[in-house]
């Protein structure tokens, strides 16, 4: 399996359906504290948006939503891997990305055979409070060895200008939330942003 080197990762389907139409081909759904009725509407938003749009959508805890909903592929931090039920997750033919921050917590997504690891925070974020400093590009690249031909996601303060070295330490695709969503003009950097991963879009 192959991902899009731009990894677009927004909080609402309002995002989605403002950015996804400017030729986003993956975007994550992280969607934090929201009574589950109106989650629930907005992953079957977001999920219409990008079947519309070509765009591959990454359910972002809620994998139990994801199975009911229909959804193809979920995101899960070790946190809620260790509540989840991969086997049903699995059952329902749903592909599975998970968080990784250590080598223990690397062990441990390895073991449940996952469709992608991420690695982060590979500079520092302004999106949460994180217990691990920046891991640096040294730490993709020991990744990148470490996990063979698995897809690798970089993950954690990654702007535009970032992208050559993440791509050059063995990262598959960059994952990004404020350089985009907090942009004065956030239509203007998502372009940017596919523009410059066009060199590593569709590469083998
Ligand atoms: C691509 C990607 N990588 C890491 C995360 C973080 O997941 P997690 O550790 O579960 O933290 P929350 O995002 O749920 O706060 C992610 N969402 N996506
Ligand atoms: C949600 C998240 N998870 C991380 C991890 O390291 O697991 S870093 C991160 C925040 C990414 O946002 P930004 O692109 O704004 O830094
Ligand atoms: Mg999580």
């Amino acid at each position: 399996m192959k991902l899009d080197p731009f990894y677009l990762i927004v909080d609402s389907a309002a995002w989605i359906e403002r950015l996804v139409p400017l030729g986003v081909k993956l975007v994550q759904l992280r969607i934090k504290d929201m009574p589950e009725a109106a989650l629930r509407e907005e992953i079957r938003r977001a999920r219409t948006l990008c079947a519309g749009a070509g765009c591959q959508l990454i359910v972002n805890d809620y994998w139990r939503i994801a199975i009911d909903e229909g959804c193809d592929f979920v995101h899960l931090g070790q946190e809620d891997l260790a509540d989840a039920d991969v086997k049903a997750i699995r059952a329902a033919g749903i592909k599975l990305g998970i968080s990784t921050h250590d080598e223990a917590e690397l062990d441990t997504a390895l073991a449940v055979q996952p469709d992608y690891v991420a690695l982060g925070p590979v500079y520092p974020t302004i999106l949460k409070q994180m217990k691990w400093a920046p891991q640096g590009l040294d730490r993709l690249s020991a990744w990148r060895q470490e996990i063979g031909p698995l897809p690798l996601v970089a993950i954690g303060g990654l702007t535009v200008e970032r992208l050559e070295g993440v791509f050059a330490h063995g990262a598959d695709s960059a994952a990004v939330v404020t350089d985009i969503t907090r942009n004065p003009d956030p239509e203007a950097r998502t372009r940017a942003w596919i523009a410059a991963t066009e060199r590593w879009r569709g590469r083998d």
